[in-house]
């Protein structure tokens, strides 16, 4: 089913107190960008959710608006959007590693993230996987999203705290 993290897995519905998501998309390819956005919009919508949608110039930027975003403490969760397309040199393992990486230290550091950050071979690839009817990873990665502030919710919050979260 369309944006769903997993096929077996209904993304969370939140009935009261919408989560509010902050969409961080890198529209370096604008076409793929705007796909998966539209496909996030419409998961998180759905969910009875609210989003806000910021842009930053790369993959390599996406980490950071989101610790940004995270220490001013006004959203519940984050979707990284973005796409990687391998060109000639290294740089695509560097993009692909450092984004991917910084965005998981941010989840295990208190951040409700989805990844949707696309790293392929070529455009074909990404087009697959942006648009909402077909693999719709924008979607999923809100799905995602999503399924973490539940958890949040359902777990609470507690003295013993691993990460970091200003108070
Ligand atoms: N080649 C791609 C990039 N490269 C740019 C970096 O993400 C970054 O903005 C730059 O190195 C300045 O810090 N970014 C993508 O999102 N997708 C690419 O295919
Ligand atoms: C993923 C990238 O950084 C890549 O698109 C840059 O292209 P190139 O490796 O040909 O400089």
């Amino acid at each position: 089913m369309a944006g769903q993290a997993h096929e077996s897995l209904p993304t969370p519905r939140f009935e009261g107190d919408a989560p509010r998501l902050l969409i961080v998309v890198a529209p370096y390819y604008r076409d793929i960008a705007d796909q998966m956005v539209a496909g996030a919009h419409a998961e998180i919508e759905a969910a009875g959710a609210t989003h806000q949608t910021i842009e930053v110039p790369g993959a390599l930027e996406v980490p950071t608006a989101i610790r940004i975003a995270f220490n001013a403490d006004k959203f519940d969760g984050f979707v990284a959007l973005g796409c990687v397309i391998r060109g000639e040199t290294t740089h695509y393992d560097t993009v692909c590693n450092d984004s991917s990486r910084a965005i998981t230290l941010l989840g295990l550091q208190g951040a409700c993230i989805g990844n949707g950050i696309l790293t392929v071979e070529n455009m074909d690839q990404a087009q697959a996987r942006a648009e909402v009817a077909g693999q719709n990873k924008g979607g999923g990665a809100a799905a995602a999203a999503l399924h973490l502030i539940a958890l949040t919710r359902a777990f609470g919050s507690s003295s013993k705290k691993v990460g970091f979260r200003p108070e």
